[in-house]
C-alpha cells in the first residue's frame, strides 16, 4: 500500500577529514541541521593495529550511512542550516595539502562551510570549517546536498541595493563596507549594486527613481540619519506607487515589503542597536545574509495637513531637540558632538510650555513599566498587531484611518522633555534605551513627559538612562503607551491663527496655561523636534503610529539567557 506521506529526506552521514582529524559529519535535512564530531580512535587498540580505524572510516565514507537514524553527537558542533552562510569548494592552502595523508588524490576534494558563530553580547562572527572527502564522488555528493538545502532558504536575499554615506559617524562607511561586509556578501553569492552618496538625500531621491522590484533588499551603510533617508525613500515610493496621499495624517499607509538592512557606520546607530543588539558591521551583514525579517512600527509626523517626516526611534522635543540643535552646529566633532551638546543642553536647563493630547493604545498587551522586553519573535508584538488588524477590519471604511474621538487625554504644562519612542531606543550611550519595555512592532509608541524639575532631578533622570533602574520612577516623569499624540507649544496660537484640527485643540487648551515663572526661561521660547536625529521645522505637530509598516533584516533582541542555553553552534 502506498503511503500518503512524502518520503523522509535522506540523512547524509559520512566520515570526512577535518584538520587532520577524522570526523563523522551528518546533514539531516528533516531537522535542517549539519553536525560533526571528531572520531577519536580508542588508544590501546589503535596503537596495536595501526590503520584499522582509517579502513573502517573509509569503508563507511564510501558506503555512506544513508537513511540511518541520525546520531547527533554528544560532543561536537551542530549548526542549523538556517545559520549556514555559504558552502563552496575549499581554497586549499598548499602547505596543508602536502602534509595530508591522502596525497594520492590528483585534486583535493574539500569543501568549506561558513556559518554563524554567536559571541558575547549579540555579536556574530562568520566561522569556517573545511572538510576533506576521500573521493570525488563523495565530495560532489556533499556539495550538492548542501547547495540543495541552502536553495530552500528562499527568504535569503540574492540581489541588494547598497547606499553608503561616506561622511556618517567617523567617516569610515566606505572602508567598513569594503573590508567587513562586501567579502561576506560575495561569499554568500549576493549580487550588489553599490551607490556611494554624493550629497544629503541622494539615497532618498534615488529610491524614487530606481527599479526597486529588481532587489530583495536595500542596505544603508551609515547612521540613523542615513537609515532615515532610505526609510523616507522607500515609504514615499510605495505610497506614490499605490496612490496614497501622505499629506493626509489619517491615510492608511501601504506597507513596504522590501527589507532594509543597516550596516552601522554612524554616531548613535540606535535603530541598528535596538533591532540587533549591537552595533557591529559583521553581525549586521550576517543578519542580512541569513535573510532575517523584523517588522517595525513607523510614526508619521504632520503639521496640519502637511507631511513632515517619518520616525522609527525618537521624536523628541525639549532636551533632545536642543541636543540636536547644538550638535548640528558642531558636526565636525563627529560622534562626540552629541556629548558636548548634551552637556551644554543640560547646563542650559530649559523647559518649554505647551499642551500634549494623546489617545492610549488600548489594544496592546504590554505597558511601558511592565519590564517585558521586546525580544525575537516577540509575543506582545504578534498579539498586538493581530488585535489591531482585527480592530481595523471591523472599523474599515475606505482608505482613511478613523480614530474614536472620545478617549483623548490632554496634559498641559512646562516640560523639560517630551519624548515619543516607538522602540526602546537602546544604543551604546543608553544600553536599555529611553523606554526599555517599548516594542518594535506592537503599533504603539511610549510617550514620555518630563515635567519642569530641578537640574539635579533632571540629572538623576538622565543617569537612569544608563542604568537598570526605572527611569520613570520620579514624580515629574509620566509615561503613556499611545497610538498617536498632538503637541501645541504655548505660543502657537499667537503666531498662527489659522483654524485647523490641531490648531483648534491648541486654542481650546491654552487659556489656562500660565505665563508665570519668568525665571524658568520657558516663556515664548520654543525648542525643536528631533526626529530620529533630523530637525523638524514645525513645533506644532501630530504623530501617529503605523503598525509594522516596514521590515528590517534583523530579528530583534535574542534572549540572552536562551542564547547561552541553546547556542546552536556552540561546541557541546
Ligand atoms: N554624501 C553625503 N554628503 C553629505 N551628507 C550626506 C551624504 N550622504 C548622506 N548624508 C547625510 O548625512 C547625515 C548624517 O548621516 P548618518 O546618519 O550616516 O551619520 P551620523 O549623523 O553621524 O549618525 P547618527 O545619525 O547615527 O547620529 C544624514 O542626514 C544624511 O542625509
Ligand atoms: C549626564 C549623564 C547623561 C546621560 C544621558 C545618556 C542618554 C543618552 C540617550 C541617547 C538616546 C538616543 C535616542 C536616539 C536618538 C537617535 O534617533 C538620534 C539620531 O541618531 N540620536 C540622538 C542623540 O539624538
Ligand atoms: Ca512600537
Amino acid at each position: 500500500m502506498e503511503s500518503d506521506h512524502p518520503p523522509l529526506p535522506t540523512v547524509l552521514c559520512s566520515v570526512l577529514s577535518m584538520k587532520r582529524q577524522s570526523c563523522e559529519v551528518t546533514l539531516d535535512p528533516g531537522r535542517s541541521l549539519l553536525s560533526w564530531r571528531e572520531l577519536r580512535p580508542r588508544r590501546g587498540r589503535d596503537r596495536s593495529r595501526p590503520g584499522i580505524c582509517l579502513t573502517r572510516m573509509l569503508h563507511r565514507a564510501r558506503g555512506l550511512v544513508n537513511s540511518c537514524t541520525p546520531q547527533f553527537p554528544s560532543g561536537g558542533v551542530t549548526v542549523p542550516v538556517a545559520e549556514i552562510v555559504s558552502v563552496g569548494e575549499a581554497e586549499i592552502d598548499e602547505k596543508y595539502y602536502n602534509s595530508m595523508k591522502w596525497q594520492h588524490m590528483c585534486k583535493p576534494h574539500a569543501f568549506t562551510v561558513r556559518y554563524v558563530q554567536r559571541k558575547r553580547k549579540h555579536r556574530w562572527r562568520c566561522k569556517e570549517v573545511t572538510f576533506w572527502c576521500s573521493d570525488e564522488q563523495l565530495f560532489y555528493q556533499w556539495l550538492q546536498a548542501l547547495h540543495d538545502i541552502l536553495e530552500q532558504q528562499t527568504h535569503r536575499p540574492k540581489r541588494l541595493l547598497v547606499y553608503i554615506n561616506p561622511y556618517g559617524g567617523k567617516k569610515r562607511g566606505k572602508q567598513i563596507y569594503e573590508n567587513k561586509v562586501a567579502p561576506l556578501f560575495s561569499a554568500a553569492g549576493i549580487c550588489t549594486d553599490v551607490i556611494v552618496t554624493e550629497y544629503a538625500n541622494h539615497a532618498r531621491d534615488n529610491l524614487y527613481e530606481v527599479n526597486v522590484e529588481k532587489y530583495d533588499g536595500v542596505v544603508c551603510v551609515g547612521g540613523d540619519g542615513m537609515f532615515s533617508e532610505v526609510l523616507h525613500g522607500l515609504i514615499g515610493r510605495v505610497q506614490k506607487d499605490s496612490d496614497v496621499d501622505h499629506n493626509n495624517p489619517n491615510a492608511q499607509l501601504s506597507r513596504c515589503n522590501i527589507r532594509i538592512g543597516i550596516i552601522p557606520a554612524g554616531s548613535t546607530d540606535c535603530v541598528c542597536y535596538a533591532t540587533i543588539g549591537i552595533n557591529d558591521p559583521e553581525t549586521s551583514a550576517l543578519h542580512i545574509i541569513l535573510g532575517d525579517c523584523q517588522p517595525l512600527d513607523v510614526c508619521s509626523v504632520h503639521h496640519k495637513r502637511t507631511f513632515l517626516k517619518y520616525s522609527v526611534s525618537l521624536l523628541g522635543y525639549g532636551f533632545y531637540g536642543d541636543v540636536l540643535k547644538y550638535s548640528e552646529k558642531n558636526r565636525w566633532l563627529g560622534p562626540a558632538r552629541y556629548d558636548v551638546s548634551g552637556f551644554k543642553t543640560f547646563l542650559t536647563h530649559h523647559c518649554y510650555e505647551g499642551s500634549v493630547s494623546f489617545q492610549p493604545a488600548k489594544w496592546v498587551l504590554g505597558s511601558p513599566r511592565d519590564q517585558i522586553i521586546c525580544t525575537s519573535r516577540c509575543y506582545i508584538c504578534r498579539q498586538s498587531s493581530k488585535q489591531l488588524e482585527e480592530q481595523q477590519k471591523t472599523q474599515a471604511c475606505g482608505s482613511e484611518h478613523r480614530d474614536q474621538d472620545d478617549d483623548w487625554t490632554t496634559i498641559k504644562g512646562k516640560f523639560m522633555a517630551i519624548n515619543a519612542v516607538s522602540m526602546s531606543c537602546a544604543c551604546p550611550r543608553s544600553p536599555k534605551g529611553l523606554s526599555p519595555a517599548a516594542h518594535l512592532g506592537d503599533g504603539s509608541a511610549d510617550l514620555i513627559l518630563v515635567r519642569k524639575c530641578s537640574r539635579l532631578d533632571f540629572l538623576r533622570h538622565l543617569i537612569r538612562h544608563t542604568s537598570n533602574k526605572d527611569q520613570f520612577d520620579f514624580p515629574f516623569v509620566e509615561v503613556y503607551r499611545v497610538k498617536n499624540f498632538q503637541f501645541t507649544p504655548k505660543h502657537f496660537e499667537d503666531e498662527d491663527t489659522e483654524s485647523t484640527d490641531i490648531g483648534s485643540i491648541g486654542k481650546k487648551n491654552f487659556p489656562q496655561i500660565c505665563t508665570d515663572h519668568p525665571s524658568c526661561g520657558c516663556n515664548h521660547v520654543n525648542s525643536i523636534w528631533n526626529c530620529d536625529g533630523e530637525t523638524v521645522d514645525q513645533t506644532a505637530i501630530e504623530m501617529r503610529v503605523h503598525c509594522q509598516l516596514i521590515k528590517l533584516f534583523a530579528r530583534g533582541i535574542e534572549n540572552a539567557k536562551l542564547e547561552d542555553d541553546v547556542n546552536p553552534s556552540k561546541v557541546l
